[in-house]
């Protein structure tokens, strides 16, 4: 077949695409990558590829600020722009959707868009705000992201990050929603030193195995290791906490907690727990003997090495979710506190959705179940979302059309979650196996 004259050029909007194929799609990707350009439309979508190397082409805010879409070669901050421009033109909260395997570079586009929508809002104002609002990322990706097969820095949380706009275009605060922290990682890589790490418990972890388990005192952070400057990154940490107003106490807490959490993973059971030898305080019992109380009358059983692993390891994931969880609330509580008493309605928003992406590696656990099911539903959202819209648009201008049919991934979103039986039912999440239903 002779190829379209646009698939030997090709073209910034993949809409004007002769070949509508998923060969000359790719090929119009494949094309542009060879030239350096890594962003193409789809008319309002954004197609980013992944270049694995830095480019110069992030510091031209302002070029984009005030031009409509496809008025410039494709580029995040235009998306950044458009989500702008119709929040203020139809005084519309807007909501960007970022979607892609892992590794595909979603976390670097919310960034971006951050830092676009920070820069255009910093022009106007003399607040604090955007900094503190840029400056939340690294302490996320400290405590929620982690080296993985695919991603040396996987996030391992969904985030949703609303930004509140005045009437002026300014930012007056955000907010941040996090969603399903992977919490099994942190018992494996303590115990094994699983390749998946995550940069702030990296060199902690470490710093145990080296130090012997002796308390771990901040200076012996200061290591370099697999190419990263830890200790740079250490500090890059400490110093975004600082500017959210975590003080120096609330920061030697998060650091006791992580040397808890590693000490405890060094924790080994032998055989069954004797309870003479282990029951010194509260924790030790917790861990080595389960308790039941039936008819008032309290039956305490010890339990074996492997079911006193099983609850230390429920232990740490418990303390790793509960940090987590009290850090973003504390971050929130600066970046949010001027505008949670006002009524919502009195500010526009513009929230950036980053979950973390498709994954299939040769063992999956529960946990990749979960993300992938979450990106099936956003998948699912996204399509007919898309569809909806387009087919919408005929029918305004008239234009007569056949009902476009897509393919709906429903019957798998059912098989796994749909009430009141599903394979998520089936599961516990804890032992990641099977839940034993009373007969
Ligand atoms: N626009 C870009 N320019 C340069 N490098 C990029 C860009 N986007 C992504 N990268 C590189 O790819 C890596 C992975 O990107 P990123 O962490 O954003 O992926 P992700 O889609 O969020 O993955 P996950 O779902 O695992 O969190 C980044 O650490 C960075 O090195």
């Amino acid at each position: 077949k002779i190829m379209h004259p646009t698939s030997v050029e090709g073209v910034d909007d993949m809409i004007s695409l002769g070949d509508m194929t998923e060969a000359g799609l790719l090929r119009n990707l494949l094309l542009r990558h060879k030239r350096g350009l890594i962003y193409t439309f789809v008319g309002s979508v954004l197609v980013a590829v992944n270049p694995y190397q830095e480019f110069p082409i992030y510091t031209a805010e302002q070029l984009y600020h005030g031009r409509k879409l496809g008025e410039l070669p494709p580029h995040i901050f235009a998306i950044a722009e458009s989500c702008y421009f119709n929040m203020r033109r139809n005084l519309r909260s807007q909501c960007c959707i970022i979607s892609g395997e892992s590794g595909a570079g979603k976390t670097e586009s919310t960034k971006l868009i951050l830092q676009y929508l920070t820069a255009i809002s910093g022009k106007l104002s003399l607040q604090e705000i955007e900094k503190q609002i840029l400056e939340s990322n690294p302490i996320l990706e400290a405590f929620g992201n982690s080296k993985t097969i695919r991603n040396d820095n996987s996030s391992r949380f969904g985030k949703y990050l609303e930004i509140f706009f005045n009437k002026n275009g300014v930012i007056e605060g955000a907010r941040i929603e996090q969603y399903l922290l992977e919490k099994s990682r942190v018992c494996h890589q303590v115990r094994q030193l699983h390749p998946s790490k995550s940069q702030l418990l990296s060199p902690l972890s470490e710093a145990v195995v080296l130090f012997q388990c002796k308390p771990i005192k901040p200076q012996v952070i200061h290591l370099q290791m697999q190419g990263r400057d830890d200790a740079k990154d250490f500090d890059r940490i400490r110093s975004a906490l600082k500017i959210l107003t975590f003080s120096e106490n609330q920061f030697q807490d998060i650091l006791k907690l992580l040397a808890a959490m590693l000490h405890l993973g060094n924790v080994t059971f032998d055989g069954e727990c004797s309870q003479t030898a282990w029951i010194k305080s509260t924790l030790e019992k917790s861990l080595t003997q389960r308790s039941i109380e039936a008819n008032k009358e309290r039956v305490t059983k010890p339990l074996s090495s492997q079911q006193a692993a099983a609850c230390r390891d429920a232990v740490v994931k418990a303390i790793f979710n509960k940090l987590f969880k009290w850090i973003v609330e504390n971050i929130n509580n600066v970046i949010y506190k001027r505008l949670a008493n006002n009524p919502k309605s009195s500010y526009l928003s513009i929230g950036l959705l980053d979950i973390f992406g498709f994954e299939n590696f040769e063992v999956n656990s529960f946990e990749q179940l979960c993300i992938n099911y979450a990106n099936e539903k956003l998948q699912q959202f996204f399509v007919g979302h898309i569809f909806k819209l387009e087919q919408e648009e005929y029918m305004k201008e008239g234009i007569v059309w056949n009902n476009i049919k897509f393919s709906d991934n429903q019957n798998v979103l059912d098989l796994l979650a749909d009430k009141p039986c599903n394979v998520f039912a089936l599961i516990d999440e804890e032992s990641q196996f099977p839940k034993v239903w009373p007969i």
